[in-house]
């Protein structure tokens, strides 16, 4: 068993704990506000992330970052992506070199355009930063905080990170697999929010299953486009990280990217959508990320691109559906087409 600092208590780092305080292991959870610590120490609830859930008394949250990662040598970051860097920064000093991290994070630094592991391999001393794993796959918090079962990838460029990381994680209703595709599984994570608001976006407008089914599929099309061109591995993107968590986002009622889409499509603004969630929607700014470097790279990405025109230049979502249903005719398959070089 060991001592394991999750840092950030929104829904998925409190879900998390969870998992982990459930294996038996030592969980101190990094809260930011003092008072919503003492509230999960003392109820072992955290009432705004995830009201239904009673969580484990084994879960000691704090507010003091020292006391969170002192002497740990585990340590599981799930903070929104565009904390990542500052918190980095803030751990720096107080990690210990041999520190196994975790990060679960699925978003890009949108200023950089960099990964979640990037920003991480820029704030933290090497020695640290080579022991590090991703976990990503389909996995509401909600449903993992309930042991609903579930399956998550771990992914690594160290094979020992990976599985001491599955070795913390795994149990009867938390199934996860490794995958040595780093690198991959952060870029599927990330885009799958993009096509998520699209799809939350197709029901809000009253759409059916053939635009639901049209959208996951060509969305996962240009996922893998963009992925391919920045070093991904092909067969990442048809497993848990890939279409597995393109399935859970863009068909449940507990994404909060499929919310923010389905609110839009009913007629919604953007700054009211997000107010009304409350909670971190990452394929926002994913969106804008996703625009620019697939513009740097020569990558086709319709539909991240229609999304683009909707949530920042007040394209009328209708607008964009025929957009989209009205591109020059082209092959399905890139690879199959008789002129792809
Ligand atoms: N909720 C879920 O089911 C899942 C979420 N994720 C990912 O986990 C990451 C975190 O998301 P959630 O926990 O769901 O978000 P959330 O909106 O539920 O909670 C965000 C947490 O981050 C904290 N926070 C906000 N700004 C911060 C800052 N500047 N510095 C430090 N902490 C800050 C908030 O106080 C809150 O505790 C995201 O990248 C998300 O895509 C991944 C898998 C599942
Ligand atoms: O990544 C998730 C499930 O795997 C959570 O998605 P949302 O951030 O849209 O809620």
């Amino acid at each position: 068993m060991q001592n394991v600092a999750v840092i950030g208590a929104g829904s998925w780092g409190t879900a998390l704990a969870s998992v982990l305080a459930d294996n038996g292991h030592s969980v101190t959870l990094w809260v930011r506000n003092a008072k919503q610590a003492e509230n999960i120490n003392t109820n072992h609830m955290n009432e705004k992330y995830l009201p239904d859930a009673k969580l484990s008394a084994k879960i000691a949250a704090t507010s003091d970052l020292q006391e969170a990662v002192s002497g740990k040598p585990v340590v599981l970051l799930a903070v929104p992506s565009h904390a990542m860097r500052q918190m980095c920064r803030e751990l720096a000093p107080l990690l210990t070199q041999d520190v196994l991290l975790i990060h679960a994070v699925k978003g890009f630094e949108l200023e950089s355009l960099k990964r979640m592991s990037e920003v991480i391999h820029e704030e933290l001393p090497g020695a640290i930063a080579t022991r590090l794993a991703v976990l990503s796959g389909p996995s509401h918090a909600e449903e993992v905080v309930q042991r609903q079962p579930t399956t998550v990838v771990v992914a690594s460029e160290s094979e020992d990170s990976m599985l001491r990381s599955q070795d913390l994680l795994m149990n009867r209703n938390f199934r996860v697999y490794t995958n040595p595709d780093l690198v991959g599984a952060e870029i599927a994570g990330a885009l799958k929010n993009i096509i998520a608001l699209g799809a939350g976006m197709s029901d809000g407008l009253g759409f059916g299953d053939n635009a639901k089914a049209a959208l996951l599929t060509r969305g996962l099309a240009e996922i893998t486009r963009l992925g391919l061109k920045l070093g991904a591995m092909p067969p990442t993107f048809s497993g848990l990280a890939g279409i597995g968590d393109l399935v859970a986002t863009c068909t449940s009622k507990h994404s909060r990217n499929w919310r923010a889409g389905y609110l839009l499509g009913q007629g919604k603004k953007l700054e009211e959508v997000l107010a009304e969630i409350g909670m971190v929607v990452e394929g926002v700014r994913t969106t804008q990320a996703a625009n620019v470097i697939a513009k740097r790279e020569d990558v086709e990405m319709p539909i991240a691109n229609v999304l683009y025109g909707i949530l920042f230049e007040d394209k009328d979502p209708r607008q964009g559906v025929e957009q989209l249903m009205g591109r020059l005719k082209t092959y399905e398959m890139e690879y199959l087409n008789p002129d792809h070089a």
